[in-house]
């Protein structure tokens, strides 16, 4: 039997994975996929975000990020598939695993030649690697994880590049070129990249990356900053539109370098629909999720990654937004 193809998409946090998942998962491009995402923070979000066809498998790995505490995890999922692939219960042709921003897409990588099973059965096409034009500069000035994710890629493709000038996507593509001269940069606005070149492309070249890093293989170590960490609110009651809006737009003000990422599914009072909240720093934006359905509970989550987050500030102050009990 030949291998499965498997695409490792990565990039940092909020660089558009999800976005340019949902565009591959909607186009009729013949390729039966199934998905492994992973969150970073015990609530995922991402699987409502998801549009998901019937008979696709998308599976969830919420309990720590991919490259350290869940690869084990990934291990175990890889080989269910499989094995629900050869009784028939599962049908797919390839695997697209997204990561978790903060992941370092070495370990993950490893993976599919240190477990003996696995590379038996799986083939590492390739890492894809999202960079967001808007913040890369200062993610890779700050955060290791965000170099490792490009330095491994084997395509980059630029997300956001609507939000900068064209001399700033030329300052950036020129670092990520010193980074990484092996990988073609393509922008990709909101997802929209030709799909020939981003599945099937064999752009994992073991003896390349031994090249690079000679410990490759047995490395088993990896840095994360200590200083991110994730915060879950949940509500039960719905939040006051107007309140919720200004204590965003507070809290973005004054901790918006620390908020790296935020997102939430969210009721709020007198909406039918959800409203999908999502952010990067100062930039957030809100818009209409799917509607509830009857009789189900409007519970509200909102995840936040970030350093040094005012966890205090954002508890309560959410607390303040929930509108008055009816
Ligand atoms: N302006 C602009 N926004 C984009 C583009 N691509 C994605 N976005 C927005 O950026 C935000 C983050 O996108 P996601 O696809 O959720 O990013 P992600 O990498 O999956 O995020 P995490 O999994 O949390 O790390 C969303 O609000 C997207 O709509 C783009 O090309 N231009």
């Amino acid at each position: 039997m030949s291998l499965i193809p498997v695409t490792i998409l990565t990039g940092f946090l909020g660089s558009g994975k999800t976005t340019l998942l949902n565009r591959i998962l909607k186009e009729q491009h013949g390729h039966k996929v199934a998905v492994i995402e992973n969150e970073f923070g015990e609530a995922g979000i991402d699987n409502e975000l998801l549009v998901q066809e019937e008979g696709e498998q998308i599976i969830e790995m919420n309990n720590g990020c991919i490259c350290c505490t869940v690869r084990g995890d990934l291990v175990r999922i890889l080989g269910e598939l499989a094995a629900r692939r050869r009784n028939g219960s599962a049908n797919f042709e390839r695997v697209i695993i997204e990561t978790t921003g903060l992941a370092d897409p070495a370990p993950v990588a490893q993976t599919f030649f240190v477990d003996e099973e696995i590379s038996q059965t799986y083939l590492l096409d390739a890492i894809v690697t999202l960079v967001d034009a808007k913040h890369a500069m200062a993610q890779l000035d700050e955060h290791h994880e965000a170099q490792e994710q490009v330095g491994f890629a084997d395509r980059i493709l630029l997300s956001k590049t609507d939000l900068v000038s064209v001399d700033e996507v030329r300052a950036l593509e020129q670092r990520l070129l010193r980074m990484n001269a092996r990988a073609p940069i393509t922008a990709a606005h909101f997802g929209q990249a030709p799909i020939d070149q981003l599945l099937d492309i064999r752009g994992f070249n073991l003896n390349a990356i031994l090249e690079i890093e000679p410990d490759f293989l047995t490395d088993v170590d990896h840095e994360h900053d200590d200083d991110v960490s994730s915060l879950v609110s949940r509500a039960e009651r719905p939040f006051d539109a107007a309140r919720l809006e200004d204590f965003f737009g507070a809290i973005l003000r004054i901790y918006g370098t620390h908020l790296m990422r935020y997102k939430g599914v969210i009721a709020v009072a007198g909406l039918d629909p959800r409203v999908v909240l999502q952010g990067v720093h100062m930039l957030m934006g809100t818009e209409a999720g799917s509607s509830w359905k009857e009789g189900e509970p409007r519970h509200s989550r909102i995840v936040f990654i970030g350093k040094q987050l005012p966890r205090d500030v954002l508890v309560q102050g959410l607390e303040q937004c929930l509108a008055a009990a009816a």
